[in-house]
């Protein structure tokens, strides 16, 4: 059954935000992006009836902003997947303080403020639906850390252990759960020594693309009987 209450991606302006938006819409849902930097993309999703609105989750003002927009223009909400992020490394970093704010902001701040702010729009879509979702987009280094993403490994861990606090909190109505990718796809300044190391990280070695992490999102959104819980999309990695 498709539903029909709006499902918000947030960073759905390239990547894996932007595939799953245009594979939600492709299957009938009503979807709505956040994006922060202006785009071509952009302009096609509105063209094929995404409502698009700029967003940037850096500040406690730009989430409230990003909220009350949402609470001005809809009723109710289908879901919400938290996708926006940023990765960074402690390499470079002039001031780790600033790095560490920055990577809690977006990956613990912001999913934590919308999700405590859309509990009831997401009730109200649960009435129509019969079930609303919230996923939050993790990462396989929340549990296993990281020694050149470290804050960015602990926000992902606290967004993690957020999955489990807003699943007791919003439970029966609302689900609520995570998907931690350890290798989705690169990015385009990975240089072919990095890539062929991040491939013999997992028993599979593959970069299986954005569209695993589609697959991922659809299940949990066709799930009835999941909660609090994380899907891994690791390729083996675990057992290297
Ligand atoms: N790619 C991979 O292999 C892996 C990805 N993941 C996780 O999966 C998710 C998707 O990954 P991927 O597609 O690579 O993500 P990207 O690195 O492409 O980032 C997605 C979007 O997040 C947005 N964003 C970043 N910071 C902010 C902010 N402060 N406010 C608002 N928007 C912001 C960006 O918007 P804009 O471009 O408009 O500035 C960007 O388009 C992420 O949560 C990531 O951590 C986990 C493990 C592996
Ligand atoms: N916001 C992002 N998070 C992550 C990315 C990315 O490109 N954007 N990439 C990774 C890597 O693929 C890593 O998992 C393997 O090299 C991790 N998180």
């Amino acid at each position: 059954m498709t539903r029909k209450m709006p499902i918000i991606i947030t960073g759905g302006g390239q990547r894996l935000g932007l595939a799953c938006a245009k594979a939600l819409v492709a299957q009938g849902y009503n979807v709505i992006i956040t994006y922060r930097r202006a785009r071509q993309d952009i302009a096609l999703l509105e063209k094929q009836g995404i409502s698009c609105i700029q967003a940037d989750f850096s500040s406690i003002s730009g989430v409230d902003e990003f909220i009350t927009t949402i609470q001005g223009q809809y009723s109710a909400l289908g879901g919400i997947i938290h996708n926006a992020s940023e990765w960074e490394a402690e390499e470079g970093c002039l001031d780790t303080a600033l790095l560490m704010e920055k990577m809690w902001q977006v990956h613990v701040f912001a999913p934590y403020r919308i999700n405590l702010a859309f509990e009831a729009l997401l009730c109200a879509g649960s009435e129509h639906d019969g079930q609303a979702d919230i996923i939050h987009m993790t990462d396989y280094v929340a549990e296993k850390g990281s020694d050149k993403h470290i804050a960015y490994a602990a926000s992902k861990a606290g967004l993690a252990n957020l999955t489990c606090s807003f699943a007791k909190r919003f439970s029966p109505q609302i689900k609520v759960n995570a998907i931690a990718p350890s290798l989705l796809m690169f990015n385009s300044c990975d240089d072919a020594e990095y890539r062929s190391k991040a491939l013999n990280k997992s028993l599979l070695r593959k970069e299986p693309g954005e569209q695993e992490g589609v697959l991922a999102i659809k299940y949990i959104l066709d799930s009835r009987y999941m909660t609090g819980r994380t899907l891994s999309l690791d390729g083996g990695r675990h057992l290297v």
